[in-house]
Order: C-alpha cells, then sequence, then structure tokens
C-alpha cells in the first residue's frame, strides 16, 4: 500500500536514492495506523497544511468556527466511540480554546487527545517574544491526564501511541500532544519512518476485578431489603449494554439512571426507578453504583437527599481511587465494567432471590404516581408555549425515533427534558454531564451525526446556544442531520427579570426580547422555522427529522415560563409546575 511518506520526492543528491517522509506525514500515517480517521479543528498556523495534507490522505477533517466547540466534539467523540476522539488547534490562543474541552473530557472521563502546534522551544524557553509564544505543555498538564511533547520526527509513532495509550486505559480522560511547528517539516527516511510508527495492540485492557470483591459486592447485595442500583454514565461509555440488562433483569433490583446513562436499559422499563428518584435515594438500603461516581450530582452520598436510614454503598469503577471519595464503600469493586458485570452475573448463579415484594412495589406506586401527574401537563397546546407542552412534543418524537440522538443543554431546559424526555437506546443522550457545562450543544451535535450517522435533534435553551452558535454554518457546511430546537424564554431562567436600579440596562439574565434563532439557519442555507405552538413545533421537528436537512427551530416560550432553581439542579418538573 502507498502511505503518504513514499510520495514525497527527494531532495538532495545524497537523498536521490531513498524515499523520504516529514513529520506532517509521520503524524498522518500515526493517526491512520491506529484508526483516528476523523480530526475536529480549527486551520491556522501552523497546523494549517497539515490540516489539508491529512485530508488528502483521506482523514476526514472537519473544520469548526471555534476551537472549543471542536474540542467538545472531539470528547464526545470519545464517549461514542471508546476510540480517542482528535481536536487540532493553532497555538497559544487556539490552545487555550481547546483547553476547556480537554479538561472537560478529563473530567467526564472521556478519551480525547489534544493536538496543538507550538512555537520554537528556543524561542519560548528563553522568552523571547516569538509568534503566539507559550509553554503549552506546562499550561496543559494540570488539566488532563496526560501530556507529551514531540520534539524529534522518529519520536512521533510512539508519542502518538502513548497518546492513544493514556487517553483510553484505566478511566479515560484527555491528553495534551505537544508539536512544534519545526517537527512538521523534519525530514526522514521514509522506510525508517514506517519503522517508527507504533500500532497500538490492546489500548483499553481489560481489567479483571479480584474475584473476592466480586463475592462481598454479592453478600452485601443478598443481605439487602432494598436494594438500588445506580447506572453512570461510564456504564454506558463501557458498552456493555447486554451483560449491564442481565444483571439488572436476574437481580430483579429497582435501577436509577444518570443522564446519560438513561436509555442503557429504556426508562420505560419496568425496574427504571428514574421517576422515583427521591423515593429510591432516600429508602433504599444498599446502593450499587455502577460506573457512576458519588459527586453533586448524588449530593456526595450523604445529607437529605440520602435520608436518615444507614446505607451501604457498592461501587464499581475501573479507578481505585474513586473508592471511599465522599463515604465509605464497603464493597469495591475494581475493574472495567463489562469484566466486573460478567463477573457478577455468574456470581449470582441461577436461585437469585429478587428484592422483597414491598419494595418493588413502594418504587413502582411512586414512580406511576409521578408519570401520571406530569402526563397531563405534557399535553397542553398552549400558546407562547411552556416547557411542559414543547417537552411533551419532543418527548413522542424521541419514542417515535428512538434511535436518533439527543443532545441537551440549558438550566431549565436541561432539567425539564431530561426527567421528560424517555430514552430507549444507550448512549442516546449527550448533555452537560460532570460541570453541568454550557456550550458543548453544537459541537456535540455535529460529532454525534459524524459519529454515529444518525439524525440529531439539538434540546437547547436560548442562553446554553449561544455558547456555540455560530456553529449552525459548519452544520450548514456539512449538511448533517441535526435539527436543533431553542427554548426561546427571552433569557437566562427566564426573560422577565428587571433591572433593580431601574437604569436603561437590561438585568443581566435577560436577552433581546422575540429574538429570531431561526434567521441564524437561513443565513447559512439551513431551514429555518418559528414554531408559537407545540403542534407547529411538532411539525416542524418531524420535518426535520424526515429530510436530514439542518435545521433550527425557534421555539417561542413563555418568558415568565422557567425557574431558577435549575442552576443548582435540583428542578422537580412539579415543583415548576407549582411555582407557576
Ligand atoms: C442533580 C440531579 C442529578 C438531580 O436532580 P433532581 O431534580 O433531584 O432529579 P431529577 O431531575 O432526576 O428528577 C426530578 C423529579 O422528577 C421526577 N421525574 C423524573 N423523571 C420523571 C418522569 N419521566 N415523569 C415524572 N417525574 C419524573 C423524579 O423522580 C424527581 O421527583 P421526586 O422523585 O419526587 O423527587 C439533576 O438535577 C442534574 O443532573 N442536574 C444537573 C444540572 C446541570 O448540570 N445544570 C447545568 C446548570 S446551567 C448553568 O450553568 C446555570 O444555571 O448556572
Amino acid at each position: 500500500m502507498l502511505t503518504a511518506a513514499s510520495k514525497l520526492e527527494a531532495t538532495t543528491a545524497n537523498d536521490a536514492e531513498q524515499e523520504l517522509t516529514d513529520g506532517f506525514h509521520l503524524i498522518i500515517d500515526a493517526l491512520k495506523l491506529n484508526g483516528l480517521n476523523t480530526i475536529y479543528g480549527v486551520p491556522g498556523i501552523p497546523i494549517t497544511d497539515f490540516g489539508r495534507m491529512a485530508q488528502a490522505e483521506g482523514i476526514r477533517v472537519l473544520s469548526f468556527r471555534h476551537e472549543q466547540n471542536a474540542g467538545y466534539a472531539a470528547s464526545i467523540a470519545g464517549f461514542l466511540t471508546k476510540k480517542p476522539g482528535v481536536c487540532l488547534t493553532v497555538s497559544a490562543p487556539g490552545f487555550l480554546n481547546g483547553l476547556t474541552a480537554l479538561a472537560h473530557a478529563t473530567t467526564n472521563c472521556f478519551p480525547m487527545i489534544l493536538i496543538s502546534g507550538s512555537s520554537e522551544r528556543e524561542i519560548v524557553d528563553l522568552q523571547q517574544g516569538d509568534y503566539e509564544e507559550m509553554d503549552q505543555l506546562a499550561v496543559a498538564k494540570p488539566l488532563c491526564k496526560a501530556a507529551f511533547r514531540v520534539l524529534h520526527a522518529q519520536d512521533i509513532g510512539i508519542g502518538v501511541a502513548r497518546a492513544i495509550r493514556a487517553a483510553v486505559s484505566g478511566r479515560p480522560g484527555g491528553v495534551y500532544l505537544d508539536l512544534p511547528a519545526k517537527l512538521f517539516g523534519q525530514v526522514m527516511n521514509a522506510d525508517a519512518g514506517k519503522k517508527s510508527l507504533v500500532k497500538v495492540i490492546d489500548a483499553a485492557p481489560a481489567q479483571i476485578p479480584a474475584p473476592d470483591s466480586v463475592k462481598r459486592a454479592l453478600d452485601v447485595l443478598k443481605s439487602a431489603k432494598k436494594p438500588l442500583i445506580i447506572l453512570g454514565k461510564g456504564a454506558a461509555y463501557a458498552q456493555a449494554d447486554g451483560e449491564i440488562r442481565t444483571l439488572i433483569e436476574k437481580s430483579g433490583i429497582p435501577f436509577l439512571p444518570m443522564s446519560m446513562a438513561k436509555g442503557l436499559l429504556p426508562d420505560t422499563h419496568p425496574q427504571c426507578a428514574g421517576a422515583a428518584r427521591s423515593t429510591v435515594l432516600k429508602d433504599s438500603d444498599v446502593v450499587m453504583l455502577i460506573g457512576a461516581r458519588l459527586n453533586w450530582l448524588l449530593s456526595h452520598g450523604k445529607g437529605k437527599t440520602w435520608g436518615d436510614a444507614p446505607k451501604k454503598f457498592i461501587q464499581i469503577d475501573i479507578e481505585p481511587k474513586e473508592m471511599d471519595s465522599n463515604v465509605e464503600i464497603v464493597a469495591p469493586v475494581v475493574g472495567d465494567i463489562g469484566s466486573c458485570v460478567s463477573a457478577l452475573v455468574q456470581g449470582m448463579g441461577s436461585n437469585w432471590q429478587t428484592p422483597p415484594a414491598d419494595w418493588i412495589k413502594t418504587v413502582q406506586t411512586k414512580r406511576d404516581d409521578n408519570v401520571a401527574k406530569m402526563a397531563p401537563r405534557l399535553m397542553n397546546n398552549n400558546s407562547p408555549m411552556d416547557y411542559h407542552g414543547a417537552l411533551g412534543v419532543l418527548r413522542t418524537i424521541i419514542k417515535e425515533r428512538p434511535d436518533a440522538i439527543l443532545v441537551n443543554e440549558g438550566a431549565n431546559t436541561l432539567d425539564l427534558a431530561r426527567g421528560i424526555i424517555d430514552m430507549y437506546q444507550p448512549r442516546k443522550r449527550i448533555d452537560v454531564g460532570t460541570w453541568g457545562i454550557m456550550g458543548i450543544g453544537m459541537g456535540y451535535s455535529i460529532a454525534a451525526a459524524i459519529e454515529t450517522g444518525k439524525p440529531v435533534l439539538a434540546v437547547e435553551g436560548d442562553s446554553a446556544f449561544g455558547f456555540s452558535g455560530m456553529e449552525v454554518e459548519t452544520i450548514c457546511r456539512y449538511k448533517l442531520p441535526v435539527c436543533v430546537v431553542i427554548f426561546n424564554n427571552d433569557g437566562i431562567y427566564r426573560g422577565t427579570d428587571v433591572n433593580p436600579s431601574g437604569g436603561s440596562d437590561v438585568a443581566p439574565t435577560v436577552f433581546v426580547k422575540g429574538a429570531r434563532y431561526d434567521k441564524m439557519m437561513e443565513a447559512f442555507g439551513g431551514v429555518g422555522v418559528n414554531a408559537k405552538t407545540p403542534d407547529e413545533l411538532k411539525r416542524a421537528v418531524n420535518a426535520a427529522m424526515d429530510s436530514g436537512k439542518p435545521t433550527l427551530i425557534n421555539a417561542v416560550i413563555d418568558p415568565a415560563a422557567g425557574s431558577e432553581s435549575g442552576r443548582i439542579g435540583n428542578l422537580n418538573p412539579q415543583s415548576v409546575l407549582k411555582k407557576k
């Protein structure tokens, strides 16, 4: 097979007999050798030619309007594929723009590699004022799982291999790869270059749990009267969907999916306790965490949310240091999720006792009660719309199109959509993650469309959309099947706040009233729709999903709808109704 290297021509008399390669092509060959065939980035000095050459060599190179969005795209590509998503940025400012996404990937345990061009070492180290001078390696180090710099062309193979292995092995995370401008142009013998490349074998080796730890966990689980299983996005990442389903169904234990674990088993599954969250957290006596961390999203495993009854925690995680991070873990099971869950299933044997019937009944009653209370609210056809009327429509659309990817960010738009829109398949819901970060919307949508080939529905608060809105041009440019619905209530949380000083500036949470975000999409050749009722919204989303055309729907939401409690992530769909 003809490699990129073999196409280079010899330049000097000495080289006349040998084929040459260079830094550009060695990086491209190293990525391709390891199946990294997509790059998300923004071109510029010193990586513009690299992007061109990568495209010429068959890598899919997707150019964004801002590095942060390209970085978010790479991060979620890592989550969806279990291969590191690659983001490519220019030096200093571009690098810094990408760094937020790299830190986000690390926090969320998504494998990602941020490759950044950088200035010349000699000048940077003496701080002589090079173009975009910055010691990027030092800046990146505390914000990612690993950081490497490659100075010599013959080390590119090892550098890329180290980056890949660091990103995906153990607990996945973000890796920084610093490539000084000079490296790209370094020339070496093509054969030697080829031999220097490394194909990473078994990048994320299985980590089998210790048999004792599995037995200990099963003993604790057996002793439970009110057991609960919590599925986190680590469980979704593992792609051990069949094993997890078997464990849940064989155990008969109610399960609570964290936001991005929704759909691992359908939210409509009889054991799903998503709509009985408070009850199961408070009243359970044994909780088994699978790829879920006891961080702020689970109130650190203590306090009011968890009730007064004594509780025992079993935790399954690939990272031993995760154990006892917030409360005592009586049965730590350390290993990759697939291996751990398989070992648990095996250890359960054939006569596993399902939980006491009164516990199952309590959970089901609470769940059915909450679902029934919400149901009528989802059917209203008010204009302007409220959150429930609009989300009721989107809930039906996802039910009818369960393989579509749902991207979700915002405050109220996030909190309410999470509860209202049921998910039916694994890894179909991607959202703000561990940091509750705003701005992932368009980057995630683009990567989801590229990596999965499925239609994407992005449900966005008007504020959240603003962080990545310019990428609608990117969506149109690549003709991606993305339908963006903006819940436009004229502001952050709501659009009715007033300036308490009586001055002429609007309140800090208020945007332009009656803004028409749909016009942004039309400006780039996409379809824009202004939807004022749930019926109009339904028609527009269905048309977008059928056609696959880039579409942006400005969903006009009552400016008074919404609540500030969304910002601390404790918005109860019912409590919003009570407040209104
Ligand atoms: C911390 C949380 C995991 C927990 O939130 P809670 O409100 O306690 O739980 P949930 O949202 O899951 O559920 C709320 C209630 O709805 C019930 N519930 C859930 N699903 C349903 C359905 N389908 N039908 C009826 N009722 C339901 C559930 O049982 C709870 O009721 P009861 O059982 O009766 O209690 C979540 O809020 C979260 O993920 N927050 C992240 C927020 C975030 O990142 N925000 C970004 C900030 S934006 C920003 O930057 C900013 O604002 O500033």
